[in-house]
């Protein structure tokens, strides 16, 4: 029996499932056997006497966790953190834990009420005492994690727990003697898992797989080179002794039915300081502010789930709701990360969102040159569609050409600072680029129930979200007379189309819209105009008869013959201008001066002399010709549309129109103010869009005042 080293136990005498606070006790409620559990507990006792001191607390009434004695703090040296239950059900235990530690002598500290943790059950010390891992997303709160490094003057490294059947850091890892880890690494995070990686070296590290971990495998008491725990398999237990553990299996089952174990049922009281630690919590905090229609609009839920999905934790300082359904609402959010990588992302996540920092808290962006033309700093902040401020000179500047994936270029002028979008390819040495998200704000229009509501009354499309449920004749209605209203108003709208839409027989819809002035641009690739010029020169698509809907006899040569005949031409226009070409959507785009652009890929036939084999002008082209737009119309081109997306700022409406779902909804994914999808054959679409626009026969009239 080592003398050093003392477990504290807790009898079952008045153990048994009597709620459920964790999938373990799911289904056990009551059906614990006390005579099983006594004869459990006295084996595991008497074994961890034959290693160790194991001293009792007195069981109590009404708190029958109380076994658990692991959750009851955490102790180094003479200092202990007692538990703050994160469950009702069990934070009578607390007084009975803080009076033992008490009369033993121990400093103890208290956490605040609102800020829970469980103690050894979700905070484990190296063996080698170099650092405390620390676990959180199911019971203890990520911002206990300071509180302990400061408190007990140790580095805390936290652990995001992923999976609810391991709530506890201690049912899915185990520090064990001479550095080695017995982990599971499916119960965390990938975060967490890197930086477990970081810390353990490979031959230390012990994973095990999932049967051996619903065995609470790592729920084990490791004394020496003796590891205690309910169950191994035969290949854990080789691999455990193979670098000198001895295994000691006792049945814990009654236990488990309360979802603990062999360590849950101890705690180690006795955690000699080590000369090499020191206090340090790589665990970051900010403050940020969230104005808008947050309830209507989902916008607080948005943003505090996506600080739990990213590894972070919350706590919301104050909310202040607005009076009317029009007033808009504010909130104050502390965000927590366990690491600066994780909380970048989080506030850049956030910052998407239209989160901010609080005034006192905004300072200039930090800039940083580029020494390499075409290459940004590492850090730089990547932008998205939405409209965009960054503060230079204390002062809020508004972002020029916003789109997606660009940097920030702040430049100092006469009339003073600008930023503007750019594209990573066009950075030249010596620019200064905005790094990091501090000083960053977007501006997103979210907008309250009410006004959406008013909106449709006018027009906007019918929320985002892709249904192939929804009537389509309706979207088409509301497509319909946008499009009307757009062109009278000599508004701009761009068509992004694929040569799916001349196979569907949309070519003819398509050059009528293009022909009463409903065009504005036309974007697309190589094939969409082979095949709208195959079926002008020879009826077919593709080889396919359009009229008949049959192969034509060496049809599959009939593209190829247009691409041809383009080519000796020398463009699209001249093929027109030379009376060769004399219909279609591309002849409607040259005779009625509606300009166009075909970006090449690396699937095309010939190419035609107009496809733009060089990207990066064809994308300039494309960017130049979406300027501007009030509606941008996408037509069964996965490629050309995801494209045009990312160059287009917030604020221009879509129409996505694809016979896949998966397609639309990334396309749509803009928020419903702007954009909508359409899953239907696009044929179909712009047949109904024509049919529409013939019953609009008064064109759009703007209300006049009486
Ligand atoms: N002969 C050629 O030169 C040739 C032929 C084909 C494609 N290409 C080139 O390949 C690139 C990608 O072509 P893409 O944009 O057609 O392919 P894409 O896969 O990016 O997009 C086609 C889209 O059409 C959708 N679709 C299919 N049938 C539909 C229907 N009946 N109704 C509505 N949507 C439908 C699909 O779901 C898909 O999203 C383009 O640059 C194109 O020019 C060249
Ligand atoms: N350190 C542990 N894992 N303790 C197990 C605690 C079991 C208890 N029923 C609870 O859910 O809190």
């Amino acid at each position: 029996m080592s003398s050093s080293i003392r477990f504290l136990m807790c009898s079952p005498k008045h153990y048994d499932v009597d709620y459920v606070i964790n999938p373990w006790m799911e289904g056990n409620v009551h059906k614990s056997s006390r005579d099983r559990a006594t004869e459990q507990w006295q084996k595991l006792y008497h074994i961890l006497k034959e290693h160790a001191i194991v001293d009792l607390i007195e069981p109590q009434q009404g708190v029958p966790d109380m076994v658990f004695t692991a959750n009851a703090g955490l102790v180094l040296e003479r200092t202990v953190v007692l538990s703050r239950f994160y469950h009702k059900e069990r934070q009578g235990e607390e007084p009975f834990f803080q009076q033992w530690f008490e009369d033993q002598g121990f400093t103890v500290y208290t956490l605040p009420k609102e800020l829970p943790f469980e103690g050894a059950g979700d905070a484990l010390l190296d063996r080698e005492g170099r650092w405390l891992w620390a676990g959180y997303g199911f019971r203890s709160e990520l911002d206990s994690h300071p509180l302990l490094a400061k408190w007990l003057d140790i580095e805390v490294l936290s652990l995001r727990l992923m999976d609810d059947r391991f709530y506890h850091l201690d049912t899915c890892f185990c520090p064990l003697t001479n550095g080695y880890l017995l982990y599971y690494p499916p119960a965390f995070d990938a975060y967490s898992n890197r930086l477990i990686e970081m810390r353990v070296p490979p031959e230390k590290r012990i994973a095990i797989d999932e049967a051996d971990a619903v065995n609470f495998a790592c729920n084990a008491v490791n004394i020496d080179h003796i590891v205690v725990m309910n169950k191994a398999s035969d290949n854990l237990k080789a691999r455990l002794e193979e670098v000198g553990f001895h295994i000691i299996e006792t049945p814990l089952t009654e236990f488990m039915k309360a979802g603990g174990a062999a360590k849950c049922l101890t705690l180690r009281v006795t955690e000699p300081l080590q000369p090499v630690h020191h206090a340090a919590a790589t665990v970051e905090s900010r403050t940020i502010q969230l104005e808008g229609h947050l309830l209507d609009s989902g916008l607080i839920n948005r943003a505090l789930d996506l600080i739990v999905e990213g590894g972070g934790s919350f706590q919301v300082l104050n909310f202040s709701l607005g009076e009317q359904r029009q007033s808009t609402s504010s909130a104050e959010v502390r965000v927590t990360a366990p690491s600066h990588d994780v909380m970048e992302k989080l506030m850049s996540q956030l910052i998407d969102l239209g989160a901010g920092l609080r005034p006192q808290e905004v300072c200039d962006n930090p800039l940083e040159e580029v020494t390499l033309d075409g290459v940004a700093p590492d850090d730089f902040y990547v932008t998205t569609i939405y409209p965009t401020e960054v503060r230079v000179n204390c002062q809020w500047v508004r972002v020029n050409n916003q789109r997606m994936d660009g940097a920030i270029v702040v430049s100092q002028t006469a009339e003073g600072p600008i930023a503007e979008c750019k594209l990573l390819r066009d950075l030249k040495k010596g620019d200064k680029v905005v790094v990091g998200v501090d000083g960053i704000r977007t501006v997103r229009k979210t907008e309250s129930r009410e006004q959406r509501t008013t909106n449709d009354k006018e027009f906007s499309f019918m929320g985002s979200g892709v249904s192939s449920e929804r009537r389509v004749e309706l979207v088409v209605e509301q497509i319909g007379w946008e499009l009307r209203r757009i062109r009278d108003q000599g508004g701009r709208v761009v068509v992004v189309a694929g040569p799916v839409v001349i196979h569907t027989g949309g070519g003819e819809h398509l050059s009528r819209l293009i022909r009463e002035g409903y065009v504005q641009a036309l974007l697309g690739g190589n094939a969409i105009a082979v095949h709208d010029i195959e079926q002008s020169m020879m009826g077919t698509s593709l080889g396919v008869d359009m009229k008949r809907g049959v192969s034509v006899r060496g049809g599959h040569r009939h593209h190829l013959k247009a691409i041809n005949t383009i080519r000796r031409c020398g463009s699209i226009a001249k093929a027109v201008e030379q009376g060769v070409l004399q219909s279609g959507v591309f002849y409607e785009c040259i005779k009625n001066n509606v300009p166009f652009s075909l970006a090449g890929s690396i699937r095309d036939d010939g190419p035609l002399p107009d496809t733009r084999m060089d990207l990066l002008e064809a994308q300039r082209e494309y960017a130049q010709l979406i300027q501007g737009a009030d509606m941008i119309l996408m037509l069964s081109s996965m490629l050309h549309s995801i494209g045009v997306g990312n160059m287009t700022p917030a604020g221009v409406k879509m129409v996505c129109v694809d016979i896949n779902p998966a397609v639309v909804t990334k396309l749509s994914d803009r928020g419903s103010v702007e954009s909508v999808g359409v899953v239907t054959d696009v044929g179909l679409f712009l047949s109904l869009l024509v049919k529409q626009l013939d019953r609009l026969t008064s064109p759009y009239q703007i209300a006049q005042p009486v």
